[in-house]
């Protein structure tokens, strides 16, 4: 094939696949009931409210505009204007205007107006229909409530709420959901400081790290792995819900964090904890055949940004590959390390306190396809969205449906994603095409078998760069094969 056909043909492969996506994203706005000619959309003629027609400002405009320092109100205005158009785009469209460029528009004015860097906005932006993403971007400049969690290893919540009420604290139960949160709205004494914090009969912990627990269900005198588990919010709670029977090994790579876990697990009286502190990437070398194994994963923090907006502007494309590189290792090792054998168990939940696509579903979709003895089960949780089971031409597990998504803008509490995976024996073994029947007994994980693959991650580790060079306004060189499709 010659060079031109080549080309030619790479490009026609990379429009069909761009057509794809835009197909997609139509779908998924007509599906969230956008660009519907919405009944009474007639009188809200957004832009006009001081008289003025709004107009999308051309690109020469735009580029005047990042020169000088952007007036918030106009942009504002922009924003609203452009959303409203983009709900509902047929009709109030400028005619020779494309959607995309109302959509650049957005991207840029959202960057500006909450203070995120483009490729951040871009990735957050895509999870949602245009709408619901301000509400997104809104709700992360807004602080959570103030929660915390009662230490049944200490004491009852009705007799913490008592004394707290008695020492001036304003409070209520969280929801029917938890029978241990408390939600503080307000205090004449620092909340981390009560003789009641000190003697360890609460923790302070966002409503949201409490899901994973809850999700992973520890049984009394089970074994537990805790595999990241610094400052210890989730480990003293599959503690207290062991009653100090079993036991836990709290592990997390970060020797110096390993202090406050420590110190955590003494303050609520926790007998049953161990401490230690490796890469979870040794396990199940260094431990193995746990009943139970928590993987609250290191991730971007996408869904905590109320809490740290540092998160706006100091990730990158590169830094979320790595991330979920690093993911996609502690998953098969952290699966790798739950007993199929237990009785009671063989549970593994996979959580973050992210929202982003790649290190979630990606994740899990991953891990299942790279272990067939595991399988998706449900979370047990009474709310949350469920997972993806496609996203911008990728196509998981449809299981991934069993899995949760948090949203600040949702349910007022840090976005999270919580999975749960029943780890099962591996009983039978694909030989050359075939399946040949094994004996009983799991097999031991091979060296090869909790390596990580990383040419399963080349295509979008490409694509990364591809998007980055595009960004840019670099010449993109064209695509090796389809990437961004099943089997990713
Ligand atoms: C989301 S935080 C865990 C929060 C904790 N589960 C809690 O509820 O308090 C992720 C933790 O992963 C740890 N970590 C990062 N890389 C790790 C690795 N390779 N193995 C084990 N822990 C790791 C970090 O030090 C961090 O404490």
């Amino acid at each position: 094939m010659g060079n031109m056909e080549k080309l030619s043909r790479a490009l026609d492969a990379e429009a069909a696949h761009e057509a794809e996506l835009d197909l997609e994203e139509m779908q998924n706005a007509a599906l969230a009931g956008e660009d519907h000619d919405d009944v009474g959309m007639e009188d809200e003629v957004e832009g006009e409210e001081d008289g003025e027609p709004f107009r999308l400002p051309t690109a020469e405009e735009r580029e005047e505009e990042k020169k000088g320092v952007s007036d918030v109100h106009v942009v504002q205005r922009r924003m609203r204007h452009c959303v409203r158009v983009l709900r509902n785009f047929k009709k109030l469209a400028e005619k020779d205007r494309s959607r995309s460029e109302y959509v650049e528009q957005l991207l840029a004015d959202i960057a500006s107006y909450y203070g995120y860097n483009d490729f951040l906005v871009n990735k957050l932006f895509q999870l949602f229909p245009v709408a619901e993403a301000i509400e997104f971007f809104e709700a992360n400049e807004v602080s959570r409530p103030v929660t915390i969690r009662t230490n049944t290893v200490k004491t009852r919540r009705r007799d913490l709420a008592q004394v707290l009420i008695n020492r001036g604290v304003n409070l209520e139960p969280i929801g029917k959901w938890t029978n241990v949160g408390l939600q503080v709205f307000e205090s004449s004494v620092p909340i981390g400081a009560t003789p009641e914090y000190l003697a360890g009969h609460y923790m302070l912990q966002a409503a949201s790290s409490f899901l994973p627990v809850i999700a992973l269900a520890p049984q009394l005198n089970e074994r537990v792995l805790d595999m990241a588990s610094a400052p210890g919010g989730k480990t003293t709670h599959i503690a207290a819900l062991l009653r100090n029977t079993g036991h836990v090994f709290a592990n997390d790579a970060n020797k110096a964090r390993t202090k406050s876990l420590a110190a955590n697990i003494h303050r609520m009286g926790c007998k049953n904890v161990t401490v230690c502190s490796y890469d979870g990437r040794e396990f199940p070398k260094v431990m193995g055949g746990f009943d139970r194994v928590l993987l609250d994963a290191p991730c971007s923090g996408t869904g905590v940004i109320s809490k740290d907006s540092s998160v706006k502007i100091n990730k990158s494309e590169h830094d979320f590959q790595l991330l979920s590189h690093l993911q996609k290792q502690l998953i098969l090792c952290a699966i790798d390390s739950t007993s199929p054998e237990s009785k009671s168990g063989g549970y593994l939940v996979y959580s973050t306190c992210s929202v982003t696509v790649d290190e979630n579903e990606a994740v899990v979709d991953y891990a299942l396809r790279k272990r067939p003895n595991v399988k998706l089960v449900d979370t047990g949780l009474e709310f949350g969205r469920e997972g993806f089971t496609k996203y911008r031409g990728k196509i998981f597990n449809p299981s991934l449906r069993l899995t949760r998504r948090f949203y600040p803008h949702v349910h007022n509490m840090d976005g999270f994603f919580v999975a749960k995976f029943k780890v099962q024996k591996r009983s039978k073994v694909q030989t050359g095409g075939k399946i040949a029947a094994e004996p009983d007994v799991e097999l031991p994980a091979t060296e090869e078998d909790v390596a990580f693959d990383s040419e399963e991650d080349r295509p979008f580790i490409e694509e990364g760069k591809r998007r980055q060079m595009k960004a840019k306004g670099l010449r993109v060189p064209p695509r090796h094969k389809s990437a961004g499709t099943k089997g990713s």
